[in-house]
């Protein structure tokens, strides 16, 4: 490079600099004006994540960049993480507690992660949390005399014990709700050892999401709706989204969007361990489509073997959805042994007819994922 190049770009990216810290001063009043629209929102009783207002506003700022030159997709997606942001802070004011004088909220398996998110959640909102592990319960009797809400989150393999076991002497007015990720035999279990209200909850997220806001959590009904209605409107002032589903449905699903999916991560984990491929190189030859899903087989493996065993081994259907997965797989493989490479073609189309719209649906949604992606690539 010439001294003029030099001297040309050292000027340029002073200047670059000076932008990006009136950035950095823009983002602080904008964090600060959110706040104070988050105490404003605490007070009224309102959540903080407000769709209409985001969509409203996403729609008005694209057309101002278009009019700008700039590109609506930018605005959004700067907006978008913004944000995200915004939900994040609203942990430091709390949330407003829909409900006054429930008695305690006895959290059984406290001490694991999901326990320790709603426990943290409702602690948050101003209710009385009390945390009841494995080593607790002697105190067990003294703790549900006093409860208003008993929330069960242990280990898949004994929820329906510890139900049936433990939770029979509950008060008559005590909600009696669950956060398994199956729903048929732990919402039996509940209906059958309490005669009050029952609510059965599966939060669709792992206990590392810094904020519920958008989150899903499915709902099954069990008994006397009305009672534990004030719990569903304070999980949505926590930004998270009800799904209703009867407790078979939401099952059969399972077996496909975990059982089998978590299965075939785990296999695909196998299969590198067992080639003993090396993941440097892998990584060094990745296209971001290939990195993205190397991180989402690697996170895995990051968790609970325990975890994923009993997702995997907690209904017996999965090993059905597992099964034709294999049968499918194996179909496939036939096709590319015979060279049968119109055959691929054929049932490749017949997929895509499938999907109908929302193939390009994904397509646009993805190109997004893979984007950011390569933008955390360092080097
Ligand atoms: C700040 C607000 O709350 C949330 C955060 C927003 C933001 O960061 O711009 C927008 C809408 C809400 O989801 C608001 O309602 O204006």
């Amino acid at each position: 490079m010439n001294e003029k190049t030099t001297e040309d770009l050292e000027k340029l990216r002073d200047l670059i600099d000076g932008v990006d810290q009136q950035l950095l001063h823009l983002l602080r009043k904008r964090l600060d004006l959110v706040a104070q629209v988050g105490a404003v929102k605490h007070s009224a009783g309102l959540p903080i994540y407000a769709p209409q207002r985001e969509a409203a506003m996403l729609g008005k700022r694209r057309a101002e960049a278009e009019a700008m030159n700039i590109s609506p997709q930018l605005i959004e997606d700067i907006l978008r993480r913004l944000m995200r942001e915004s939900y994040l802070n609203e942990k430091d004011v709390g949330f407003k507690q829909v409900k006054q004088d429930v008695g305690n909220v006895v959290i059984v398996g406290g001490e694991g992660q999901l326990g320790r998110l709603f426990g943290q959640m409702l602690t948050l909102s101003g209710y009385p949390v009390k945390t009841l592990d494995k080593d607790d319960w002697a105190q067990a009797d003294t703790l549900f005399a006093e409860a208003g809400l008993v929330i069960v989150t242990v280990p898949i393999s004994i929820t329906c014990d510890v139900i049936r076991n433990k939770l029979t002497q509950l008060p008559e007015g005590c909600i009696l709700a669950d956060l398994t990720s199956i729903k048929t035999e732990p919402m039996a279990a509940m209906l059958a050892a309490h005669n009050g209200p029952v609510l059965g909850m599966h939060p669709m997220f792992g206990p590392d999401v810094g904020s519920l806001a958008k989150q899903v959590v499915v709902v099954c009904h069990g008994r006397e709706q009305e009672k534990y209605q004030w719990l569903l409107e304070q999980i949505e002032i926590w930004g998270a989204r009800l799904v209703e589903a009867e407790p078979e449905r939401h099952d059969k699903a399972m077996q496909l969007v975990q059982a089998m999916r978590h299965f075939s991560s785990f296999v695909y984990g196998l299969n590198l361990c067992k080639e003993q491929a090396d993941i440097d190189t892998l990584l060094q030859f990745s296209s971001p489509i290939y990195r993205l899903e190397l991180a989402m087989v690697g996170r895995l493996f990051a968790q609970s073997p325990e975890l994923y065993a009993d997702i995997i081994f907690a209904q017996q259907d999965s090993m059905e959805a597992i099964g034709d997965y294999l049968e499918n797989y194996q179909r496939a493989l036939e096709l590319l042994k015979s060279g049968d490479r119109q055959g691929f073609i054929d049932s490749f189309s017949q997929v895509a007819t499938w999907f109908g719209d929302f193939a390009p649906q994904f397509q646009q949604e993805s190109r997004a994922m893979l984007q950011s992606v390569n933008d955390m690539k360092s080097n």
